[in-house]
């Protein structure tokens, strides 16, 4: 696991920058795209760079790591609807190119198959975009989650409810209390994990992430069993690390050589 302690500009164009190298070096690149408000930066820098440096995304594949149940179709909140608008509707990524789970399928328990056998038939996921919750919840694999589950349903915590009011007018009731979301085994399988949290509010999450014991009342903490994490954060969000120097070091004195 790599921690890189930064500011947020430097950590976005880093993130973007292995999403530049994969997507250069394989132009059908399959990226896991999260929602959240921590890789907004980041879906910012890759536009920035399809516009300004013809940086291409038309053959990339994308997969969404989660989805609300229930909310109507185009609705302003749906990650489906979030990334569109954040991200693939600003490159030259076709909308069709991306996919997620189906919050409003009939068979729910059938999507979340189809949506493992369509990652599956993708190549599996090169790129895997991350934020954490305050709780340690990665995509929606809230704490007590099975740290080998794969796509399914899952029932909100009311922290995450509260935590994601914010979208929702600040009314908590109006946040779903069910989701889709692919579970941390799926989530493992991904070739790179590349997780980025800002502010003090993630600093505990950050801290049992790195640094704590590996355990499902902290899913993020699986991702210690990945060989290749990248975990980037700003100076709140690292505030509880407590090898914090030994990693500044480390990231201060990597070879050029060696790839994110
Ligand atoms: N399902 C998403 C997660 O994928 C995200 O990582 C988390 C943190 O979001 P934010 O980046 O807005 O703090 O929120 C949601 O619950």
């Amino acid at each position: 696991m790599e921690v890189v302690i930064d500011r947020s500009e430097t950590l976005a164009a880093l993130a973007a920058d292995a999403i530049e190298a994969l997507v250069t070096r394989r132009s059908d690149a399959v990226l896991g795209l999260a929602t959240g408000s921590t890789p907004s930066a980041v879906y910012d820098e890759l536009v920035r760079r399809h516009a300004e440096e013809g940086l291409s995304f038309a053959g990339v594949r994308g997969f969404l790591l989660d989805e609300y149940v229930g909310l109507p179709e185009g609705h302003p909140e749906a990650y489906r609807t979030v990334i569109e608008r954040e991200l693939v509707s600003r490159l030259d990524l076709p909308t069709e190119s991306v996919l997620g789970p189906d919050g409003r399928a009939e068979d729910l328990a059938a999507a979340c198959t189809g949506y493992e056998q369509a990652i599956a038939d993708a190549g599996g996921i090169d790129l895997q975009i991350l934020g954490i919750g305050t709780d340690g919840h990665v995509a929606f694999n809230e704490p007590g989650s099975s740290l080998a589950s794969r796509t399914r349903i899952k029932t909100l915590t009311e922290q995450t409810r509260r935590d994601n009011a914010r979208f929702f007018d600040d009314e908590v009731d109006a946040v779903p209390q069910h989701v889709l979301t692919q579970g941390l085994g799926t989530i493992m399988a991904a070739r790179h994990l590349v997780l980025l949290a800002m502010g003090r509010s993630k600093a505990e999450a950050v801290h049992q992430l790195v640094e704590g014991p590996i355990s499902a009342m902290w899913p993020a903490t699986i991702l210690q069993m990945h060989p290749h994490v990248t975990v980037l954060v700003d100076g709140g969000a690292a505030s509880r690390l407590q090898l914090a120097a030994y990693y500044r070091e480390t990231w201060q004195s990597k070879p050029d050589w060696q790839p994110l």
